[in-house]
């Protein structure tokens, strides 16, 4: 067995030094390459030049990751003995793997390697194993150790397992100095940190739909973007960037994961929400409405009447019922869309009706319903053209043409007009009505049809709930295009999204590729949202579907997740987070006179930003209360952002915003204000907003009330609040 070396620094900045100057010389040698393309201002004419413009690119990439190789080559090392082999290999991994180009070393491995996964599962107990391409390879581990490397310096050093030495779980230590770092404003790669139980769900079979049920905090967002770095990197053959997607909650949320994938040197994915994919598969032919207002009302304690109902009516528009419905109806459209009679374009002439309804129903039946109709109905015009042919003659004064098309105008329009959005308004209005939804008509209209102006050019507007129906009724009708599938699809805050969304998703992505996450506890639109995962599950065969779950929270510290935790602890059914042993200052919970809220809440975000913070949220109940806060902080000189559910993008430094709108992301520090009996009360609802709000906070938790404390926060709590 190989000894470990002595002196482990001394050895390490060699290997760094030797590693840095192999990648120097590459980067030198590729930089003196000369250019023949000059990709901004010429674009290739010939076979050739486009050879050379793919050949000068893929050079750019080498470069940009030898690069970053420069700065950070590699986290880890590890050593170990494979199975039958004598001599002990040493392996140095990172975000990308480096070949030395002239002597053909692997100087650097690339952590989707199958054999870097021993870097992350191995528990140091027993022999290691991995899936290589030919099966199960064991391995005898002699040392794993994590080596923080910036901008070519190391800075860190620390060995979390050597083999004959007692090891006291040192994994941890490395962890929690990453988790200890101050953020910058956008979530980042865990390359050097993955978990056991966040490894398995990267490296998860790329057929399965996998649905992860993670507690606030617990990596799911960062877990499923690495995710789809290692199905990049493992099935390059089967699965392409442009065929892979992210559903993210928001535009806000789509920029502040922005930065991940390209630090794992994957580009071109497309990261969008669904609404947005939704609209631009729909063409454009209807528009999203506001959810300013409607999210007003919904989010705010005291609900008008309207609201029950509304939440009703938006879950059945997500159900699966409703979805059979729609199947139903347009089977039924479908049977019925051959007009009775035949058609006959002057007299004499005829075209049976059985030809046509062989036409549709045999010959086209591989067509889906428009562009069946259309090539139906473009057979028939055929048929009178060469009709005419035989009459041409006789018909001097072209009356019979004429005749004869005005007869086809009016044959094509007895064949049903095949208009997504009506063919929606009609069964939403008429199956509302069925379900007891009292004046549902007119609701059906109102709710998922106000145009946007007048005229009839103008776009229908829609809420979110309407898009998957509106999406199934397009496909039924038009299909899908060659280049509309996915290879691979993500979705996160998955517990937001409805059976409906799932199913539509599914015709899409017919590999069955999926990575769906959320958690349950943080369902704040319940009203759209399941209730249960098996909901999702179901949907899949039990061959073909996995279950996860994360129970850790990486997040924030021990008092913010004990603090959030004691918020949803009375209701039974949500998940307590489990905390990585990170101690922090305690919450602090403040009454503030009504008079000096708004001052207080500055006080509170100077002391916060005084004490390292560099991203602070401000977190109202609503978004009418926003205003006031950002023009205070203003007011104080202070640099802030509003965000609200228009306007969606992070910007990083201090952001006030609706409790509502926090979901997904992270702050180093949080002030939750107005957290009054009045505006939390002890509803489940109030308990998932005030847990969400809690939980994006990295390092420090302030919570203000004016009056009387939210009810989900007075009760005692092992000391770990402090009463300002
Ligand atoms: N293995 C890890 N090593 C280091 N940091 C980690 C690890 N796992 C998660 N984190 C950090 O924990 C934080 C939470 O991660 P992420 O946002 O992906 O969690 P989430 O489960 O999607 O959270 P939420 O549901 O609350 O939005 C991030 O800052 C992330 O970098």
């Amino acid at each position: 067995m190989e000894s470990v070396p002595q002196d482990p620094e001394h050895e390490e900045k060699k290997r760094l030094t030797y590693v840095l100057s192999r990648v120097g010389d590459m980067l030198q040698r590729l930089a003196a390459i000369p250019r023949y393309f000059n990709e901004d201002t010429s674009e290739p004419q010939t076979a050739d030049e486009v050879a050379q413009q793919t050949v000068e690119r893929l050079r750019d990439e080498q470069i940009d990751a030898l690069r970053r190789s420069q700065s950070e080559p590699y986290f880890g090392r590890l050593d170990l003995i494979e199975e039958n082999e004598s001599s002990a290999l040493t392996l140095y991994i990172g975000k990308r793997g480096v070949e030395d180009s002239h002597t053909g070393d692997r100087l650097v491995i690339d952590w989707r390697a199958p054999i870097a996964s021993i870097f992350y599962s191995f528990s140091g107990q027993g022999l290691a194993r991995y899936e290589a391409p030919d099966g199960i390879i064991e391995a005898d581990v002699l040392l794993k150790r994590n080596l923080a490397v910036r901008d070519g310096q190391l800075i860190r050093l620390v060995d979390s397992y050597v083999k004959g030495q007692e090891n006291l779980n040192v994994t941890d230590e490395f962890l929690l100095y990453r988790l200890s770092e101050h953020k910058e404003s956008r979530l980042r790669d865990i390359v050097s940190t993955i978990q056991a139980e966040q490894d398995r769900i990267i490296r998860a079979d790329r057929n399965l739909a996998i649905v992860i049920q993670g507690v606030a905090g617990s990596g799911k967002t960062t877990v499923a973007l690495h995710r789809l770095a290692y199905l990049l990197y493992q099935h390059s053959e089967r699965m392409r960037t442009h065929r892979m997607v992210i559903f993210a909650p928001n535009a806000m949320f789509v920029e502040y994961i922005s930065e991940v994938l390209p630090e794992l040197g994957v580009g071109g994915i497309r990261q969008t929400t669904f609404a947005k994919w939704a609209l631009q598969v729909l063409d454009q032919k209807v528009a999203l409405a506001d959810p300013m207002n409607r999210y007003e009302r919904w989010f705010s304690v005291h609900k008008d009447k309207m609201v029950e109902r509304e939440f009703h009516v938006t879950r059945f528009k997500g159900s699966m019922q409703f979805l059979k419905q729609l199947e139903h109806t347009l089977t039924v459209i479908e049977k019925n869309i051959v007009p009775n009679g035949d058609f006959e374009p002057w007299d004499g002439a005829v075209l049976l009706e059985s030809d046509i309804r062989r036409w549709f129903f045999e010959e086209y039946r591989h067509y889906p319903i428009a562009p069946r109709r259309d090539r139906v109905l473009a057979r028939v015009k055929r048929y009178m053209d060469m009709a005419y042919r035989d009459v041409k003659a006789d018909d001097k004064t072209g009356s019979r043409k004429k005749q004869g098309a005005a007869r086809f105008r009016s044959y094509s329009k007895k064949w049903s007009a095949l208009t997504v959005y009506d063919i929606y308004q009609e069964v939403l209005a008429s199956t509302l009505e069925l379900q007891g939804f009292a004046g549902a008509k007119d609701a059906g209209r109102r709710k998922a049809g106000q145009r946007t102006g007048r005229g009839p050019a103008t776009r229908p507007q829609v809420n979110l709930e309407d898009l998957a129906p509106l999406l199934y009724i397009h496909l039924r009708l038009h299909g899908m295009g060659g280049d509309e599938s996915f290879d691979h699809v993500v979705i996160d805050e998955a517990q937001d999204f409805s059976p409906f969304q799932i199913a539509v998703l599914q015709h899409y992505c017919p590999s069955g590729s999926f990575t769906i996450l959320g958690d349950l506890s943080q369902s704040i639109h319940g009203y759209q949202g399941i209730g249960n995962w098996s909901e999702f599950l179901d949907r899949f065969t039990q061959e073909r579907r996995e279950f996860f779950r994360l129970d850790v929270s990486y997040r924030s510290t021990m008092e913010i997740i004990e603090f959030a935790n004691h918020v949803i602890r009375r209701f039974k059914q949500f998940t307590l987070a489990k905390p990585v042993f990170r101690s922090g200052q305690p919450v602090k919970v403040k009454q503030v006179p009504v008079g000096t809220r708004l001052q207080e809440s500055v006080t509170a975000v100077k002391d916060l930003m005084q004490q390292g913070a560099n991203t602070v949220a401000v977190v109202c109940r609503v978004e009418g209360e926003c205003q006031e806060v950002y023009d205070a902080l203003i007011t104080a000189g202070l640099t802030a952002h509003q965000i609200t559910s228009r306007q969606q993008s992070y910007l990083g430094g201090i952001s006030v915003l609706p409790v509502y709108l926090t979901k997904g992301l992270e702050f180093d520090a949080v002030l939750l204000l107005d957290v009054d009996a009045a505006n939390y009360d002890d509803s489940p609802e109030s308990a998932k907003l005030l847990y969400v709000g809690c939980t994006r906070a990295l390092h420090q938790l302030q919570i203000h009330y004016t009056e009387a404390p939210s009810p989900l926060i007075t009760e005692e709590r092992e000391g770990t609040v402090s009463a300002g």
